[in-house]
């Protein structure tokens, strides 16, 4: 008995840690408090697992709302099953995959038709999940849609997919890694043209095979150091097997900072500039913001003092996404809102990739310098707009910037060319074509991906450091190097690539 008991636990133990228990400890705690016997605790567990796992799930996956089609999508185990209790066809024969099929929709229990429409099957691996893939193609209207989804919620081994699960699947299942993941999302938010392909490189694997090369570059010096682990160099290695980790670990190490001092292109490309539009009150910020948007988006008076919140646009400037923040005019005050809008402003500015100062040319002191609530504020990467030069007396003006435009926001003077020069200058400070697009597809196009090869390059810093009497370390920090650039992918298995060199790398004589 005691016997069979302490194989329970041990058994117990290890399915506790294949599903990811925190520890025995815990285990323990919550068997204790269940008064559970072991066995019936992992009989507790198991079924709840692998329903998760097998759950055929279904989802609208077009907008709800009035259209021609609308395609409901469902996916698992039990696709088929689903096809012959709500799919009625003439023929009889037997479901043909990757074929669209005319067909009745039909509720499963009543038999009632629901809509007339189309059926196709896509059998595991070959669909977008890589398990068994029902898609019904219905006439789009709300009442349709409710009662084909109302339908699918009789059947009792069906369940609604929660958000992202279909490609949750995909990702599992091996049909698309991480950085394709998140190509796929950034296809589908795609506003601008640039955007668009950026996208669809990620999606289709492009960026992970660049990613995936330095790995390989990576794992190449590990396999390297790792002969030097097992064999000695004279002996039963060629000579220079330890220079040449070092030297290619060097190349790598130059190729990931080159890769990190990118600007942030990739990650302005996909998401857009973050432009924040800052000044001293009633400079022309919001006409400015107004004027971008070609709509009276902000509210603009006479009074200083009328903007407090910050007032957020997406806009697409000469095919560059930016999201530009129209802020409160900086000044000392004693409103406690508008204080708050003048913290605000501070912040936007810091979070800032570009700063955009407005300034009236009837504030510039005698000798045309800046107001002093802007003085400190302003570097040589502020953009610089003098606004209301309608109301410049003086003919001379003399503010040396090499981002300076002058402009009357009320006019019109000079906004041509401020147009004109903003998108330019953008295009230059990220070094983005005429269309917002670049000659060289940026790597980096998540905060993420950054993450991950600042680390790479950290590791590969520290294998740099160490000497050839510490190869066992410097096989560690390479291992580390590579599972980091890895985890861009979600790729983090490292063996079976090591496995493959290995194989090929020459040892011996
Ligand atoms: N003469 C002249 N007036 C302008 C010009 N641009 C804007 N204005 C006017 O200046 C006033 C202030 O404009 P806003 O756009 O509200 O200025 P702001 O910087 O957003 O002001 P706050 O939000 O109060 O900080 C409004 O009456 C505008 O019509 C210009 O180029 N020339
Ligand atoms: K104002
Ligand atoms: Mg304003």
């Amino acid at each position: 008995m005691q016997c069979a008991v302490a194989t329970a636990v041990r058994r117990t133990r290890h399915l506790t840690s294949c599903l990811n228990f925190p520890s025995r400890i815990s285990f323990l705690s919550v068997h204790q408090q269940h008064r559970l016997e072991p066995r019936r605790f992992v009989h507790e567990y198991i079924p709840r697992r692998s329903d998760a796992q097998k759950a055929t799930i279904y989802a609208l996956s077009t907008p709800p709302g009035k259209a021609g089609i609308a395609v409901v999508r469902v996916s698992g185990p039990d696709a088929l099953q689903v096809w012959e209790n709500v799919v009625q066809r003439s023929s009889h024969s037997n479901v043909e995959p990757w074929r669209m099929e005319r067909c009745r929709i039909v509720h499963p229990v009543t038999k009632n038709m629901l809509d007339d429409g189309l059926a196709v099957y896509f059998k595991a691996p070959k669909s977008f999940t890589t398990e068994d893939v029902l898609e019904l193609h219905i006439h789009s209207g709300r009442a349709v849609i409710a009662s084909v989804l109302d339908a699918l919620s009789h059947l009792p081994y069906c369940r609604p997919a929660e958000p992202g699960e279909f490609t949750k699947r995909a990702f599992l299942g091996g049909r698309l890694d991480l950085a394709q993941v998140e190509g796929l999302k950034d296809l589908i938010d795609a506003e601008t043209e640039s955007q668009r392909r950026l996208a669809l490189e990620a999606a289709g694997g492009a960026t992970s095979a660049r990613f995936e090369e330095l790995r390989t570059g990576i794992i190449r010096c590990l396999a390297k150091i790792e002969a030097l682990i097992d064999f000695s160099e004279g002996e039963n290695l060629e000579e220079g097997v330890y220079d040449d980790a070092r030297n290619n670990a060097t190349k790598l190490l130059t190729t990931i900072r080159s890769y990190l001092s990118d600007n942030r292109r990739g990650e302005i490309m996909r998401s857009g500039v973050r432009l924040t539009i800052f000044g001293p009150p009633n400079a022309g910020k919001s006409s400015l913001l107004n004027f971008l948007a070609r709509r009276e988006a902000a509210i603009v008076t006479p009074v200083p003092g009328t903007t407090r919140d910050i007032l957020e646009l997406s806009l697409d400037i000469g095919g560059i996404p930016v999201i530009i923040s129209d802020t409160a005019g900086l000044r000392a005050t004693d409103d406690l809102v508008e204080q708050i809008g003048v913290e605000r402003a501070r912040k936007a500015i810091q979070a800032a990739d570009i700063a955009l100062c407005v300034v009236s040319c009837e504030d510039l002191g005698a000798s045309s310098e800046l107001p002093s609530s802007v003085r400190e504020l302003v570097t040589k990467d502020t953009f610089m707009v003098f606004n209301k030069m309608d109301l410049l007396k003086k003919d001379s003006f003399s503010v040396e910037h090499p981002y300076r435009w002058m402009t009357s926001l009320k006019t019109g003077q000079g906004t041509t060319e401020f147009l004109a020069g903003f998108a330019e200058s953008l295009r230059s400070k990220y070094d983005l074509d005429q269309d917002g697009s670049s000659s060289e597809a940026p790597l980096i196009t998540h905060a993420r991906h950054r993450i991950h090869l600042e680390s790479a390059a950290g590791f590969i810093e520290a294998f740099l450091e160490t000497t050839a009497d510490e190869v066992v370390f410097g096989a560690e920090e390479l291992r580390y190097a590579a599972q980091a650039v890895g985890k861009v992918s979600g790729r983090i298995d490292i063996e079976d690539i090591l496995d493959s060199i290995f194989r090929d790398f020459c040892i011996g004589k």
